[in-house]
């Protein structure tokens, strides 16, 4: 068996080293490094502006890395477009249909232009716009033409999924029939990469995960993974005439941080069960009622912001110029979509 063959069983998708740098030498991806297994579903999240759409357009293979390796079913996706393209479906922040055409139209417009694609009524189907079929697109809600674009990165039944905020805009049943059928896909053996900013969307649907922050990666595991390098928290309210300094020593209960405001007294601590049953048992001693008491373990939101908060180095400044790229190479990588995917120049000069 081949390297290849073998990568491509393993890790669908590798990165390794990944660097993106932006004309003005802006470095938007700093040397990160992740795999995606096959028929795992793998969420990046990050802040603003943490390097998430500038990763996934190299892995869509729009633009070359300025250096470090992408391969997607083993090959370059850049450099190896056409081994790659059919086997992978891009679901964009904004397809930019054309408004007059109608649902089905759509679809079968683009089904001409992707190899290997299964029927417009299967594709309708599995997203629930069946009953919409003859509306046009202009007529849609913000959630069905978010369910249109999944519906046209799903016609070439591809093994690769790339799904940038797939849920945005959806109402909570969407949502959840979106969960589901991402899940249903990942069953079959599809390997979904997504964005999100919905921490909850990355908790119930991801296997792993990456937090990006300012190009890097902050964290990367399996949400339980993320969630437990935070520390736990136990909130209380002591009664009147009790203080802090009445608790045992801090570290006799296996504190790691506090915060008191008022009356509240918040503890954080990376071994709950210990603290919580120390802390039980001398107010049972002491007589004392610990009022509102509140005992969780670190949540992704935390993990998140904790994230956010401790490495909110500001980026390079931005100037006109480089706003201006980022525009134009938003509305080229939906002329390249909408052209068929097919890889032209326009890429090797964004690039540059
Ligand atoms: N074409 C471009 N030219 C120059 N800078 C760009 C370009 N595209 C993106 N950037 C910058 O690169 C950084 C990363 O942007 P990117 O869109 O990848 O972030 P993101 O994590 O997807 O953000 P968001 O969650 O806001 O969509 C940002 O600072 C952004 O301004």
């Amino acid at each position: 068996m081949g390297s290849t063959e073998c990568t491509e069983r393993e890790h669908v998708i590798e990165v390794t080293d990944l660097r993106r740098v932006y004309g003005g030498g802006f470095e938007a991806v700093r040397g990160i490094s992740f795999h995606v297994k096959r028929g795992e579903i793998f969420a990046l999240l990050g802040t603003n502006g943490a390097g998430k759409t500038s990763t996934v357009e190299l892995l869509e293979g729009l633009a070359p890395p300025a250096s470090g390796r992408v391969r997607v079913l083993g090959h370059d996706p850049y450099t190896e477009r056409d081994m790659v393209r059919p086997r992978t479906g891009v679901m964009l922040q904004e397809g930019g249909f054309p408004a007059e055409l109608t649902v089905t139209e759509t679809l079968r417009m683009w089904a001409g232009c992707v190899s290997g694609a299964g029927p417009v009524e299967e594709a309708l189907a599995l997203v629930g716009l069946q009953g919409r079929a003859t509306v046009r697109v202009k007529q849609l809600s913000g959630g069905e033409r978010r369910r249109l674009d999944l519906a046209l990165a799903l016609l070439g039944r591809p093994d690769v999924l790339f799904l940038d905020e797939p849920t945005t805009g959806l109402d909570v049943e969407g949502r959840r029939d979106t969960w589901e059928l991402v899940r249903s896909l990942r069953d079959a053996g599809t390997t979904v990469l997504l964005t999100t900013h919905y921490l909850e969307e990355a908790e119930a649907l991801a296997d792993r995960l990456a937090i990006l922050h300012a190009g890097r990666i902050a964290a990367l595991g399996t949400p339980a993974e993320v969630t437990a390098a935070q520390p736990s928290r136990i909130s209380f309210r002591l009664p009147e005439g009790y203080a802090l300094g009445d608790l045992p020593p801090l570290p006799e209960l296996g504190v790691c941080g506090h915060e008191t405001r008022a009356d509240e007294i918040r503890l954080h601590t990376r071994q709950l069960q210990r603290t919580a049953t120390e802390l039980l048992l001398w107010a049972r001693r002491a007589g004392v009622e610990l009022r509102e008491l509140d005992v969780r373990s670190a949540s992704l939101e935390e993990a998140f912001l904790g994230i956010a908060r401790e490495s909110s180095a500001p980026s390079a400044p931005h100037d006109a110029s480089t706003v201006a790229q980022r525009g134009a190479f938003a509305a080229a990588r939906r002329g390249l979509f909408a052209a068929g995917g097919q890889n032209g120049e326009q890429d090797k000069e964004r690039a540059a």
